[in-house]
């Protein structure tokens, strides 16, 4: 396996606006079958770090890199390395679950094949073979998200951006979207996860990255960031509490 990163964010300090920025001086990387947490409260700054790695917002300064380029230098493989779940499901109201997974499937080029093996086991594993030739807008807000969740993971890119994913779900799809993600992780693939679901990521991330007012407090092991916060042997959320309490509200 490589030991390149497959994300790395370097210094990155951007918003929206050019004189007021959102996040300050951002550094961490991703390493190949790694699956990382980004956690902080409503407004640190998880989401518009997510929207500079997908090319969305330019940084101020700094900047990010997929398998060692930036997306200015090589758009094409830059894109092709990643797919985003969002954290509210965007769909074509006239397109059915399996059109879009088909849609996802192009776009990365997945061949014929691949894509129906991807395709059935997708739909099995989220229960959704029933609804597969429904239209979207006749889902349920539940079954929308696991759309988008079979559609970033028919593409198997090296990358997947995935904002607070199980906001909606039932108990069953929250445990066949984890138990995929081990899956991709253990193939190779790395993963970039925000959730507030603290108890429910703690046990499946190899490391976090603690983000407060736009800037990383704390990253690393649950084992490093507990002895960063001077807790050790202690819960993500009591750790992440006290972090962010000593960070200032
Ligand atoms: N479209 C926007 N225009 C201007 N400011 C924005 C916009 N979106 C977010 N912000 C601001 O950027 C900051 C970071 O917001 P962001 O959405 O990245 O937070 P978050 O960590 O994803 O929060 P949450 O947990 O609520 O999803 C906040 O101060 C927010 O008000």
């Amino acid at each position: 396996m490589s030991h390149s990163p497959v994300l790395q964010i370097e210094e990155l300090t951007g918003g929206y606006s050019l004189g007021h920025p959102v996040l300050h001086d951002i550094n961490f990387e991703v390493m190949p079958g790694e699956m990382v947490g980004l956690i902080g409260l409503n407004g640190a700054g998880k989401s518009t770090t997510m929207k500079h790695i997908l090319g969305l917002m330019t940084p101020h300064r700094g900047g990010v890199a997929v398998r060692g380029k930036t997306r200015d230098e090589d758009p094409e493989a830059y894109q092709s390395s990643l797919a985003f779940v969002p954290e509210s499901p965007m769909l074509y109201e006239e397109l059915t679950v399996r059109e879009h997974m088909e849609f996802a499937a192009r776009a990365y080029g997945v061949g014929t094949e691949d894509y129906a093996q991807r395709e059935e086991r997708l739909l099995k594993l989220f229960r959704m073979e029933e609804k597969a030739d429904s239209l979207s807008i006749h889902l349920s807000k539940g079954m929308k998200q696991k759309v988008m969740i079979m559609s970033a993971f028919v593409a198997r890119p090296p990358l997947y951006i995935i904002d607070e994913p199980f906001l909606g779900l039932d108990p069953l799809g929250i445990r066949s979207l984890l138990d995929f993600m081990m899956e991709m992780k253990s193939s190779g693939a790395s993963i970039l996860l925000s959730s507030h679901i603290l108890s429910t990521i703690e046990n499946y991330c190899d490391r976090f990255i603690v983000l407060h007012r736009g800037a990383v407090i704390a990253q690393g092991s649950l084992s490093e960031i507990a002895r960063q916060a001077g807790m050790p042997g202690a819960a993500l959320e009591d750790i992440f509490y006290s972090l962010v309490k000593e960070g200032g509200e």
